[in-house]
């Protein structure tokens, strides 16, 4: 498959945090999900993808081309939803769309129109008076508003109810359904991902943890529990998360053959993006 975004060796350093070399490519068609806990690295990505902030080093690549010197072209063909907000606050929605809809070379006046009749927003308001659910509402109106092939948003779910999630999940099942569309979004609410996301990156404290389908992370991944007596030195290092209380024990394996072999009355369940995600990462339960 021909890959629509590349980012090689992305560095970007603050006082406390680093971005160190990270290094992935998104597949033309899929929806990607790039997921890590607060904190790791998502929105500076994100925000280096799109030339918003300066990166220390590195190269992007976006539709096959140099995303620095060819950062016109390349825009025009993207839709992007941040997750703080770059609307003036004192324009109505009508205002605010016209001053964006000038960047596009492929504004579609009639697609906009629906995607405002569907979400139910009124032109007249001012973004001010916009709820958060509203507000993410205009951004994705506007970002599947210009014909873009790929579609890159930053934690476009967190903040809105489950009901409007859902909306904006089969949105964007519909946008990829459409030849040569790819999406690529920031998330912790990894349920959001079980349904819809093809392809999963995990990001961690600047590092990228993995870059893999999201079927065949699930299928090489399981959830074990049974009874303590079975952890031991051999068995333990089998695990790449592992919780113990006197009820028995609870862990994450990538080597389930292996656990089989040396637990046999381990009990196998199948695992969630989360558990995956944590067993990586450590740390508690994320709520959705
Ligand atoms: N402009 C900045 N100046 C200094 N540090 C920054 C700046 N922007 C981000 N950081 C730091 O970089 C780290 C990564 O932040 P980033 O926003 O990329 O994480 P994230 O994965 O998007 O987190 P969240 O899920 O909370 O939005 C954090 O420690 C943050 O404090």
């Amino acid at each position: 498959m021909t890959a629509v975004l590349e980012v090689d060796h992305l560095t970007k350093k603050f006082h406390d945090f680093y971005l160190d070399h990270i290094h992935f490519s998104l597949e033309k068609g899929c929806i990607t999900g790039f997921i890590g806990t607060n904190g790791s690295g998502k929105t500076t990505t994100i925000k280096s993808i799109l030339g918003l902030i300066h990166k220390d080093d590195g190269k992007i690549r976006i539709f096959g081309e140099d995303a620095e010197r060819n950062e016109r072209s390349i825009k025009d063909r993207i839709g992007f939803v941040m997750d703080e907000g770059y609307f003036y606050e004192n324009l109505t929605l009508q205002e605010m769309k016209r001053v964006i809809a000038s960047a596009y070379t492929r504004w579609d006046e009639k697609s906009f129109l629906s995607y405002i009749n569907r979400f139910q927003l009124n032109l007249q308001q001012k973004i001010a008076k916009l709820s958060k659910g509203m507000r993410m509402k205009f951004a994705v109106a506007l970002a599947l508003s210009h014909h873009a092939d790929l579609l890159i948003m930053d934690e476009p779910t967190s903040g809105l109810d489950p009901l409007v999630r859902s909306e904006l999940m089969q949105i964007l099942i519909e946008f990829v359904s459409e030849e040569n569309k790819s999406a690529f979004f920031s998330t912790h609410i990894t349920s959001d991902l079980e349904r819809i996301a093809d392809m999963l990156i995990l990001i961690d404290d600047g590092k990228i943890l993995f870059e893999k389908e999201k079927d065949e992370l699930l299928e090489s991944h399981v959830r074990v529990k049974g009874d303590n007596n079975w952890i031991n030195e051999e068995t333990r290092p089998l695990f790449l998360s592992l919780n113990q209380s006197h009820f028995g024990f609870d862990g994450v394996t990538n080597q389930k053959n292996a656990v089989l072999r040396a637990i046999p009355g381990a009990v196998l369940e199948r695992t969630s993006i989360e558990d995956v995600m944590l067993a990586y990462v450590g740390g508690e339960k994320i709520a959705d």
